[in-house]
C-alpha cells in the first residue's frame, strides 16, 4: 500500500466536520484518483471536549496549533477555522515550511488572498480556495479553467447563503426578519458574526474574489461597494411583489472597456430573471462572457456537506498535483491595470419609494427633478396614506446614471413637500 497523504485540519464546526465525513465516507473514490489513502492526522480545535456533529478519535483533536502547523508529516492544511490575522500567520508559517492549503475563508482571501498567493508560489505550494465563495457551487475553477479562453464582462451572482435564506422566507411565508435569521444561524449557513452576512460584508468579499478572478485585476475589498438587507421591509417586498420583482441580495461585478464596477445590494430582479428563482441557502452565479455568451452555475452556497465537497474537491486537486510534481503554479498573476468607474458611469435603473405632502403640485415638483437629469419614469404608482395628509409615491425609472441618481435623492430630501425618502433600491436584469 502507498504512503498516505496527512491531512491537518484547522477547525472541526460545521464545514470541519463535513471534510471528516467526506474524506471517510468518500475514501475508496478518492484512493482511486489519487492512488493512496487520505488520513487526517490533527485537528485544531477550541475545546477538545465539546459535543460534535461528527465521531472522530479524541487523540486527533488538539487546541495547539504547533502540533498541527509543525507536524513533519502533514502535507497539505485544511483551514475551516475561519478569522484573518492569526490565521494569516498560520497559514504563511504552513507554507513556508512547504505545506499545501486549502481554505474555505473568504474574509482571508478577499483581503490577503494575492499575498498568501505569491507566497504560496514562492514555496512551490498549492493554495486552493474554492469553498470560499458560493460554497459547493464549483465556481473559481469554471472562471479560471472552464472560461480560460474567454473574456468575461459580467458577473451577477447571489452568493451569501444566509440573506438569500432570510429573504426568500420574509417573502414567500411572511416571516419576521429575526425568526428567520436565527433558523439561519441554527442551520449553520451563517457566519460567526452574521452581522457580516446580513450587512453584505460576506458577499462583498465573495464578489472582490470573484471580480478578481474573472476579471484579471487586482479587485480589492474596499473597492466594492456594499449595502446589506437590514433596512428591507415588508412593504417594499409586497411592492415589488405588486410590479412583478422578486428582491435578492445581488452581486454585481461588470467591466465596460477596461473600466469596472463592483457591488452588492439588495436589487429587485423582474420575476422571470433566472436568479429570481434561486431560493433559500442556494446560491447562483451569472456569468456573461464575449464568445460564450450566458451562463449560469447554481447550488447549495453554505452548509456543511456541501461546503466541505468543495474543500474536499480542491484537496484532490493538491494531491493530484502532488502526484504529478506540479504543485504552486496555480496563482494567477492580474493582466490588467484596475480601473474602477467613476459614479457618472455607472447605469442602473431604480426603484424609490417615498413618502410626500398630499398637496397639489408636489407631484411636479418632483417630476422636474428627475427631468432637469433627463431621468425618465417607466412605472408609477401613487396611493394616500392612512398617515394624515401624505402620500406614497412609488417610481422605477428607466435607466440613470449613479451620480445623477444620487444628486436627485439629495435633492428630494431637500424638498419641503418630501417627509421621507423610505427606500430605494437598484433594478437589474431587464432587458435595456
Ligand atoms: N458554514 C458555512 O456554510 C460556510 C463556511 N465557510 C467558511 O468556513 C470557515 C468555517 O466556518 P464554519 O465551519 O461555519 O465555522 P464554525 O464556527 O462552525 O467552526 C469553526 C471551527 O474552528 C475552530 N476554531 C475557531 N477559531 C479557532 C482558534 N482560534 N483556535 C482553534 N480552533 C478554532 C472551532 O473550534 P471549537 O469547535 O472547539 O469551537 C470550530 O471547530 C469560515 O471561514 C467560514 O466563513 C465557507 C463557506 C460556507
Ligand atoms: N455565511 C455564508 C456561508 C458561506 O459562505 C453564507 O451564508 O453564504
Ligand atoms: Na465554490
Amino acid at each position: 500500500m502507498e504512503k498516505p497523504i496527512f491531512v491537518g485540519l484547522l477547525g472541526l464546526g460545521t464545514v470541519g466536520s463535513g471534510v471528516v465525513k467526506i474524506i471517510e465516507n468518500h475514501q475508496e473514490k478518492l484512493m482511486h484518483q489519487v492512488g493512496c489513502p487520505v488520513k487526517v492526522k490533527k485537528i485544531l480545535v477550541r475545546d477538545v471536549h465539546k459535543p460534535r456533529d461528527v465521531a472522530v478519535d479524541p487523540a486527533l483533536l488538539t487546541t495547539s496549533a504547533a502540533d498541527v502547523l509543525d507536524d513533519p508529516d502533514i502535507d497539505v492544511i485544511i483551514e475551516v477555522m475561519g478569522g484573518v490575522e492569526e490565521t494569516k500567520a498560520w497559514l504563511l508559517r504552513a507554507l513556508r515550511q512547504g505545506k499545501h492549503v486549502v481554505t474555505a475563508n473568504k474574509d482571508l482571501m478577499a483581503v490577503y488572498g494575492s499575498e498568501l498567493l505569491r507566497v504560496a508560489a514562492e514555496h512551490r505550494c498549492d493554495l486552493f480556495y474554492e469553498a470560499s465563495v458560493a460554497g459547493g457551487i464549483p465556481i473559481l475553477r469554471s472562471l479560471v479553467d472552464g472560461l480560460a479562453s474567454d473574456r468575461i464582462t459580467k458577473l451577477m451572482g447571489i452568493v451569501n447563503g444566509t440573506t438569500n435564506y432570510i429573504l426568500t422566507n420574509m417573502s414567500q411565508n411572511g416571516a419576521s426578519y429575526e425568526d428567520v435569521l436565527a433558523e439561519a444561524q441554527a442551520l449553520g449557513f451563517a457566519e460567526a458574526d452574521p452581522t457580516s452576512d446580513v450587512e453584505g460584508l460576506d458577499a462583498a468579499r465573495k464578489m472582490a474574489i470573484l471580480a478578481r478572478l474573472g476579471f484579471s485585476m487586482d479587485i480589492d475589498l474596499d473597492d466594492v461597494q456594499v449595502k446589506g438587507i437590514t433596512e428591507v421591509t415588508e412593504e417594499d417586498l409586497n411592492y415589488g411583489k405588486r410590479l412583478g420583482y422578486t428582491m435578492k441580495l445581488i452581486g454585481i461585478a461588470q467591466r465596460d472597456g477596461q473600466k469596472v464596477e463592483v457591488s452588492v445590494q439588495p436589487t429587485f430582479l423582474p420575476d422571470s430573471h433566472p436568479l429570481a428563482s434561486v431560493h433559500n441557502e442556494y446560491n447562483a452565479v451569472y456569468v456573461y462572457g464575449e464568445a460564450v455568451g450566458e451562463t449560469m452555475f447554481y447550488g447549495p452556497g453554505a452548509g456543511s456537506l456541501p461546503t466541505a465537497t468543495a474543500v474536499v474537491s480542491d484537496l484532490v486537486a493538491v494531491m493530484k498535483n502532488m502526484r504529478l510534481g506540479v504543485n504552486g503554479h496555480y496563482a494567477v498573476v492580474p493582466q490588467y491595470e484596475k480601473q474602477l468607474k467613476a459614479p457618472a458611469e455607472i447605469f442602473s435603473k431604480y426603484f424609490l419609494r417615498i413618502h410626500v405632502k398630499d398637496q397639489v403640485g408636489a407631484f411636479a415638483k418632483i417630476t422636474t427633478l428627475f427631468s432637469e437629469r433627463g431621468v425618465s419614469f417607466e412605472k408609477i404608482l401613487q396611493l394616500p396614506l392612512k398617515e394624515n395628509g401624505l402620500a406614497e409615491i412609488v417610481i422605477v425609472t428607466h435607466d440613470a446614471s449613479q451620480q445623477d441618481y444620487e444628486d436627485i435623492l439629495q435633492q428630494l430630501g431637500d424638498l419641503e413637500i418630501v417627509e421621507r425618502v423610505q427606500s430605494s433600491y437598484r433594478v437589474e436584469g431587464e432587458k435595456r
